[in-house]
């Protein structure tokens, strides 16, 4: 607490003292400021007064006092402007708050009249400063309040701030009290309009005076807001200002539906952040689709990721949905083929409470409306059964579903990404998959090559899955030996990735050293490397007959001529002697 923030008030009083007694007055605080004065001493304001100054003695002393012989008085003694000292009398009075002070009021005469004027009414004299000094204090300890207030104010505003849901106090009629950035950004409350807004505008169909009556407390009531451009589902809680028993207003509490829901998907899923740095390989075929998918990354349509099965079709999925404008929204993954056909509808679309026998109270939220925002990764589109291919393709003609049971249509922002490792244009031609639903998740075409067509991303992806697998097991294989690593590249690899990943995983699990070796890989991996090693025994080739395959091609390109010999002969690296010997031994005639 400190004077200075009440110096106009302060100044204020030392005038309105100075217009009652005639005399000058300086106002100094407890750090020995003059922050208030009249008469001569006005152009001083802001100075500081010196230490061993009667305003000195007096912050020390602490007790009002006054001086009717200046620089005889022991307050003047010390002084540093003794001798030049003009003041005729001097009366001071403590500013106290609580026994604690926090200035001095300074009476000076400079005039005889003026001195006399002070001793003669010395009693009152004193007893109007205290008052004056009382004065003061109370008007600093306002402002000490009304700091505090607007502490808490501010304090408060930034709480309600920082909560991330909407709140809003109205009075008890409805009109707004406050309300903090995230009801702001709910209704898109626009900061500069100028009329009052009524909670009965925002929530259509609430019975506000009813709940001001019964002053009772609502908790997770749903509401729909519905504007021309702009709506959203949500849900409130409604708590009564209650004081002294009467209800002043009333604090409601508001939650976007879909953000609850992206929440609780993100913890339920455990989201992962996927990117193409995720996806591994540097084989050309790779990386086309690498590059198609980024491209399909910046639009919105649907796109449709071809490839068998263990190829990647998810990471891509997951890698695009991180690399588009929605990657701040859920990424929900289905599996059309893993889910009992009797539930795939009410998976996808939810259903309403009582939409059948066993539904649960309260219904359940579909995938569509999971996904809000967001990614719906359909997988393994080739299975979903025809009926809810055209209910599947309605949705995205006219982004609106119906849930199971339900009667109205909820509008949905979700974009779709399908994936299969079917030929789904055999199925279409086979009758087994709509073709308009075909053509509208095509859009954009990614076909992943299995893992047998880029063996060149074998050797990187086996160092990426044994970090990978060292991490998840807690072990260090440093490496993988060059015969394994030759199986590996010969295997054909029919589950791809997912298969290479799962092999890595076995021989990090089986591997007693610190470098894998081709026994620590799977059986059917070396069980193919002994076939494979018998066929190659198989084709070998005796040297006989393959230098005589050789000196025939060499003579052929050369020609008969004798000119033509040592050239041949260079060419095989042998003497001619030696090539002449050959040529007779192997009855090869020279053309
Ligand atoms: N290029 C890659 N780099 C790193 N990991 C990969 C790569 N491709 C696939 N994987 C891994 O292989 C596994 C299978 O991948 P994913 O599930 O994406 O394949 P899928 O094609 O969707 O399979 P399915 O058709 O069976 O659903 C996952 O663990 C994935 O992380």
């Amino acid at each position: 607490m400190n004077l200075m923030k009440i110096i106009s008030s302060v100044q204020k009083i030392a005038e309105a003292i100075e217009s009652v007694l005639k005399v000058d007055v300086t106002i100094v605080d407890n750090h020995l400021n003059r922050i208030a004065a009249t008469g001569r001493y006005k152009k001083n304001i802001g100075e500081k007064v010196n230490k061993n100054s009667v305003f000195g003695f007096a912050l020390r002393q602490g007790e009002s006092f006054i001086i009717e012989n200046p620089r005889n008085h022991d307050a003047c003694l010390k002084c540093e402007n003794i001798k030049s000292c003009k003041e005729y009398a001097e009366v001071c009075c403590p500013i106290k708050v609580n026994d604690q002070i926090f200035g001095v009021i300074g009476l000076i005469a400079f005039e005889e009249e003026q001195r006399d004027a002070l001793i003669k009414n010395k009693t009152n004299l004193m007893e109007f400063l205290n008052r004056m000094g009382d004065l003061i204090a109370s008007k600093l300890l306002d402002k000490q309040k009304t700091d505090k207030i607007k502490l808490l104010a501010r304090e408060l505003e930034t709480v309600l701030d920082s909560v991330d849901r909407g709140i809003i106090a109205v009075d008890k009629e409805g009109w707004f009290l406050r309300y903090n950035k995230k009801a702001a950004q709910l209704f898109q409350i626009d900061e500069n309009r100028t009329s009052r807004m009524n909670i009965k505008d925002l929530l259509e169909n609430l019975n506000f005076s009813n709940l001001v009556m019964q002053n009772i407390c609502v908790k997770n009531r749903e509401f729909r807001y519905k504007r021309k451009h702009y709506h959203f589902r949500g849900v409130f809680d409604a708590n009564p200002i209650v004081i002294e028993g009467k209800t002043f207003g009333i604090v409601f509490t508001f939650s976007n539906i879909s953000e609850i829901l992206n929440v609780v998907n993100d913890i339920a899923t455990g989201t992962i952040i996927t990117s193409f740095e995720n996806i591994i390989g540097n084989s050309h075929c790779l990386e086309a689709v690498k590059l198609e998918a980024q491209k399909a990354a910046k639009t919105t349509s649907t796109v449709l990721i071809q490839g068998e099965s263990g190829t990647g079709k998810e990471l891509f999925a997951r890698a695009i949905h991180f690399h588009s404008n929605r990657y701040r929204g859920p990424f929900i993954p289905i599996n059309c083929a893993a889910i009992p056909e009797q539930l795939l509808e009410s998976e996808l679309f939810g259903y309403e409470e009582g939409a059948f026998t066993g539904s649960k109270k309260g219904g359940k939220t579909g995938k569509f409306e999971l996904a809000n925002k967001g990614t719906l990764f359909l997988d393994e589109i080739g299975d979903m059964p025809i009926h809810l291919q055209t209910k599947l393709l309605r949705v995205l003609q006219e982004y609106v579903i119906e849930k199971v049971g339900g009667k109205e249509f909820i509008p949905i922002d979700v974009r779709v990404i399908a994936a299969t490792n079917k030929n789904l244009e055999q199925k279409v031609l086979e009758g087994e998959f709509r073709e308009d639903l075909f053509y509208r998740l095509n859009v954009i075409p990614l076909n992943i090559p299995p893992l047998r067509k880029r063996k060149e991303d074998i050797v990187i992806l086996v160092k990426y899955l044994l970090s990978k697998c060292n991490r998840k097991l807690g072990k260090n294989i440093k490496e993988i030996d060059t015969y394994a690593l030759e199986i590996l590249i010969n295997y054909d690899w029919p589950g791809n990735v997912r298969e290479l990943e799962n092999t890595i995983e076995y021989a990090v699990n089986m591997c007693s050293s610190h470098v894998i070796k081709d026994i620590d890989l799977p059986n059917r991996l070396t069980n193919t490397k002994k076939s494979f090693k018998e066929t190659k025994i198989e084709k070998i080739i005796p040297i006989k007959e393959l230098e005589i395959k050789e000196i025939k091609k060499a003579i052929e390109y050369f020609g008969n001529t004798k000119q033509a010999i040592p050239k041949a002969a260079e060419a095989l690296g042998m003497s001619r002697a030696t090539l002449y010997r050959k040529l007779k031994e192997y009855k090869i005639k020279q053309s």
